[in-house]
């Protein structure tokens, strides 16, 4: 039966990336995405803007909305100290099932949990079910019409602290505009864009970086 492009990308991952070193794990997967296959992975270019936001906000707690083959997952957790935790939330098991092998593959299994299920389901339960108090940052990578109500949701939780950072990936394109036009609106958050393209193409993408100010 035919592969799926999600298992084409683990068996690149699985023959060419050194078990344990998180960068080979990225460059293997960047590699196939430029030189084989295109898949919507943050990327090298827009991963560097996210590399440099994990390291600035030096996070304890983090959430990821949108694990899809772990790529961003597997960047994040390599940055975080020893103590932090990763919460990354997938909805598709096909996808939560690769995903799992590249985080294993990388050896940052450790500080992530990988949870199945709808973000509308699981936010709520973060605090009771996950033992979280505040996420200090959240990755924003999944459905993009889900990107405000899943915001709006953190607030309603209690999940969001002053200084909290929110960082969204594709508020160009595919585009986010709803979520765009709140949090650069809204007098509750402090909203920065990170221009930049669409992963491995020349097409413009970018980063929406905004703080909760409480
Ligand atoms: O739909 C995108 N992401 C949504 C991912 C959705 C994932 O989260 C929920 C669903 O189970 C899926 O696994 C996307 C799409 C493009 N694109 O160019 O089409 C580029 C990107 O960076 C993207 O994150
Ligand atoms: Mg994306």
């Amino acid at each position: 039966t035919q592969s799926t492009r999600p298992q084409r990308l683990l068996g690149a991952v699985q023959k060419k990336a050194t078990r344990g070193n998180p960068r080979s794990v990225i460059q293997t997967i960047d590699q196939f995405c430029r030189q084989r296959e295109w898949a919507m992975n943050v990327g090298d270019e827009k991963g560097c803007i996210l590399d440099s936001v994990v390291t600035e906000t030096n996070p304890t707690t983090v959430l990821e909305l949108g694990t899809y083959c772990g790529y961003s997952t597997v960047r994040i957790a390599s940055l975080l100290p020893p103590q932090a935790r990763l919460i990354t939330l997938e909805f598709n098991p096909d996808f939560a099932r690769i995903a799992r092998q590249v985080i294993t593959w990388a050896g940052v299994q450790d500080k992530v949990e990988l949870v199945e299920g709808a973000s509308g389901d699981l936010i709520p339960k973060m605090k009771a079910q996950f033992g979280v108090n505040t996420f200090d940052l959240v990755f924003l990578d999944h459905w993009k019409d889900r990107y405000l109500p899943d915001t709006k949701l953190m607030e309603e939780c209690g999940l969001l602290k002053k200084g909290s950072i929110l960082l969204a990936d594709n508020v160009i394109c595919p585009g986010t505009p709803d979520y765009l036009e709140y949090v650069r609106n809204s007098p509750r958050y402090q909203s920065q864009y990170f221009k930049s393209h669409l992963e491995y193409t020349k097409v413009e993408d970018g980063l929406e970086k905004s703080v909760f100010l409480g």
